[in-house]
């Protein structure tokens, strides 16, 4: 059993069809990139793996069972959407405090993350003044408050400078070669190729290209090629 398994997953709104058939496995010890152009299905896909949006058809399981079904999914899956939204009063401190104490975490955890993500510097200041990149670096922390063994990203790259790009890659190559799981959603092909084992690409929401990145070839080659 793979750590993420989408076994012909289907989502329609209306007479859109965001998901069709797409079937695809996501393996823990690996970075699975998960691309495709504007509109493809890929937040329709992620959303329904992490059981926020209900499959017309189809499953999407994680470690096993849906993810509506696990007994404490924080401990087992860690997720950075779109447009994350934290209380700009708060401090980031505060912010993790709230969901670990709600979690029934160990008190340590709040600090470890921090220190994970580089935030521990920042950790009293209040998040209204943070910046873009810093609510991504929050948006992972608070991920990462379960110690998951697998991590669902979309656009994590977003807002990043270039030191915080390099940092996230090392980062999830880490994470990685732990034996976890991260299924990454990116359009910034060049990064994503530095650190990707298995590529998956989607469009109209059916499964285009599934695999490693072929030795010696260009992301950014393979996707117009497939997806043109
Ligand atoms: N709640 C919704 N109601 C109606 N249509 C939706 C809804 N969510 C997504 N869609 C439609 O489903 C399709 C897939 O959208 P989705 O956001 O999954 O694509 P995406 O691959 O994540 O795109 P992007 O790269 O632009 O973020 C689009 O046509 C979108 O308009």
């Amino acid at each position: 059993m793979s750590a993420i398994d989408v076994v012909h997953l289907s989502k329609s709104f209306g007479d859109v069809h965001a998901v069709d058939d797409l079937s695809f496995t996501a393996g823990p010890g690996a970075i699975t990139a998960f691309l495709g152009p504007n509109g493809a299905g890929k937040t329709t896909t992620l959303r329904m793996i992490l059981g926020l949006v209900t499959p017309t058809t189809g499953t999407a399981t994680v470690g096993g069972a849906p993810y509506r079904d696990l007994d404490r999914p924080i401990t087992m899956v860690g997720a950075v959407l779109e447009a994350t939204a934290f209380h700009p009063g708060l401090t980031a401190h505060a912010h993790l405090e709230a969901i670990r104490v709600a979690a029934g975490l160990d008190p340590s955890r709040v600090a470890h993350v921090l220190d994970q993500v580089d935030l521990t510097g920042a950790a009293h200041r209040k998040v209204h003044g943070f910046s873009l990149g810093m609510r991504q670096r929050l948006a992972l922390a608070t991920a990462l408050l379960g110690d998951p063994g697998i991590l669902v990203l979309d656009e994590p790259a977003n807002g990043l400078d270039p030191a915080g790009m390099r940092w996230l890659r090392g980062f999830l190559r880490a994470y990685a070669h732990q034996g976890r799981t991260v299924l990454v959603s990116t359009h910034v092909l060049s990064e994503i190729q530095q650190i990707t084992d298995q590529v998956i690409i989607i469009s109209a929401g059916r499964l285009l290209f599934a695999g490693p990145l072929p030795a010696g070839s260009d992301l950014e080659e393979l996707y117009l090629e497939v997806t043109g």
